[in-house]
């Protein structure tokens, strides 16, 4: 690895220099060998003693110089002054083959300087989860922070549950801004700072965007586009707080994230978000609020004029409504067949959501079986979906390409396999029991969402006892 830290590089109150805590006896895992290669790795050579002790913590590249990142942030709407890293350690950037810039972090990496109570730690279970979820995103075609390696411990990490295997997990990204990144500097009155990491967020994330204003409107664009594509996927996320909204429009954090089996658009509760905040339907508006945060951190460097900032800042968070509905509308819209989805389509997409909400269907296959022909078979009132499905065969009709056009569509945007709960924790559950067989399945079923064979045990729902009702949480 070639390191080039231009985060470390800030003034020093950007972070807390901090290098890993050693752990007893690092055992690999998996290395990603895919996402190896687009970074210019060779995953055998990550493979290799010297690079499991790189991962475990216990061995500092060349080059790298491994920091926790300072940040503050907004959680279940409360104010938290300070948050940071703390059971993250940055080890440092590399520049991949296309010139792309890699953060690259071990998560569970030991305590640092914000840690607060907690261990600094990662047990073996949510480290599986985040790495099988943010792989699947990334093959969902949705902007997300990567896994790049995991790694046992050798040591127990004490959660609720009890004695649990420690774990780390290599996560690499574009960046790890976050608008708490910005909130820690805006409430300190740090403009200085806020300018220094405005910048950087344009270099790394959206260039050719200009000043603070290019910034937050790049921003809120590419959080709009990521919302609808959460949604057309049944994806919850499940813990929005500005800590874990990325600047550059990343998915970060896998915590209580879920993909929905049955659709349940606003009952979602997670053992942490007990009302709901976080449900499926109110994610739009949730990410709307986060970037109303990042907005009145750029104020200062908006316009020297408050009020005249306050009106640009504004009308920069108001264009999430029309880019978050254009982009809903044709990820919607591809779903049900239609090239060009119109606004008066709204009502048939509408038509059939209310329809799987009553009917209980499950989010996946129902859609997955408008292509296939199955999709009726997930609705407990087969008429009713026959009602809705008239409407849809007309406006098809009117398609370029007829039916065989729509099918290759719909099987183009609707995924055959997700990361459902209960397959993550099968994989947890033998994991533990130390057999990674089933993970290394999992993870290679979700490298190709949408071209599983009709036989692939992944597509099954689950059984009603292991349905998603509820999102999960166990960092
Ligand atoms: N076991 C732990 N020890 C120390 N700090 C922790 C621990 N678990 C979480 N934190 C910190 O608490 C905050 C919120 O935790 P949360 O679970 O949302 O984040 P995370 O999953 O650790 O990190 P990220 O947002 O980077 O994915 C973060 O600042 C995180 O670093």
């Amino acid at each position: 690895m070639r390191f080039d830290n231009s985060y470390a590089r800030l003034p020093e109150r950007f972070y807390a220099r901090q290098h890993p805590t050693p752990v007893a006896v690092p055992g690999l895992v998996a290395v990603n060998a895919a996402l190896a290669a687009e970074m210019g790795l060779d995953p055998a050579e990550l493979s290799r003693p010297e690079w499991v002790e790189v991962f475990a913590g216990n061995r500092i590249p060349k080059g790298a110089d491994p920091l926790a990142q300072a940040y503050a942030g907004h959680q279940f709407g409360g104010w938290v002054p300070q948050l940071g890293d703390g059971r993250a350690i940055l080890l440092g950037e590399i520049l991949g083959p296309d010139g792309r810039r890699w953060d690259i972090q071990l998560k569970g990496a030991g305590r640092t300087p914000f840690s607060r109570m907690g261990d600094g730690r990662a047990w073996l279970g949510p480290v599986l989860r985040e790495y099988l979820a943010s792989e699947a995103m990334a093959a969902l075609g949705v902007p997300t922070t990567r896994a790049l390696a995991a790694v046992t411990t050798g040591e127990p990490v004490w959660r609720e549950e009890g004695r649990l295997p420690g774990a780390v997990l290599c996560r690499v990204a574009s960046s790890h801004i976050r608008v708490g990144t910005f909130q820690y500097f805006a409430a300190r009155g740090d403009t200085e700072a806020l300018r220094l990491l405005t910048d950087m967020a344009i270099a790394r994330h959206h260039p050719g965007a200009e000043g603070a204003l290019g910034l937050l409107q790049a921003a809120v664009a590419a959080q709009a586009r990521l919302v609808a594509q959460w949604m057309a996927l049944g994806f919850i996320h499940g813990v929005m707080n500005t800590d874990n909204a990325h600047v550059g429009g990343l998915t970060i954090d896998y915590g209580p994230c879920a993909f929905m089996d049955v659709f349940h658009p606003d009952r979602v509760f997670s053992s942490i978000d007990s009302y709901g905040r976080y449900a499926w339907s109110n994610q739009p508006q949730i990410a709307v609020w986060n970037m109303a945060q990042l907005a009145s951190c750029l104020l200062p460097l908006i316009d020297p004029d408050e009020t005249r900032a306050v009106a640009l800042a504004t009308e920069a968070v108001h264009a999430f409504a029309g880019i978050y509905q254009a982009e809903w509308l044709a990820r919607f819209g591809a779903k049900i067949g239609l090239a060009a989805a119109r606004a008066e389509d709204e009502d048939l997409i509408g038509g059939l959501l209310d329809l799987m909400a009553a009917e209980e269907a499950d989010f996946t296959r129902a859609f997955r079986g408008l292509a296939e022909g199955t999709a009726r078979d997930e609705f407990v009132a087969g008429a009713a979906f026959d009602a809705w499905a008239g409407g849809w065969q007309a406006r098809l009709a009117q398609e370029p390409g007829g039916m065989e056009g729509a099918e290759a569509r719909m099987a183009a945007a609707n995924p055959a396999v997700i990361p459902r709960n209960h397959r993550v924790q099968e994989a947890i559950t033998a994991a533990v029991a130390g057999d990674f067989a089933p993970f290394h399945r999992l993870h290679a079923a979700l490298a190709d969402p949408f071209g599983a064979p009709p036989d692939s045990p992944f597509r099954t729902a689950p059984l009603a006892d292991q349905v998603v009702r509820r999102t999960f949480c166990g960092t």
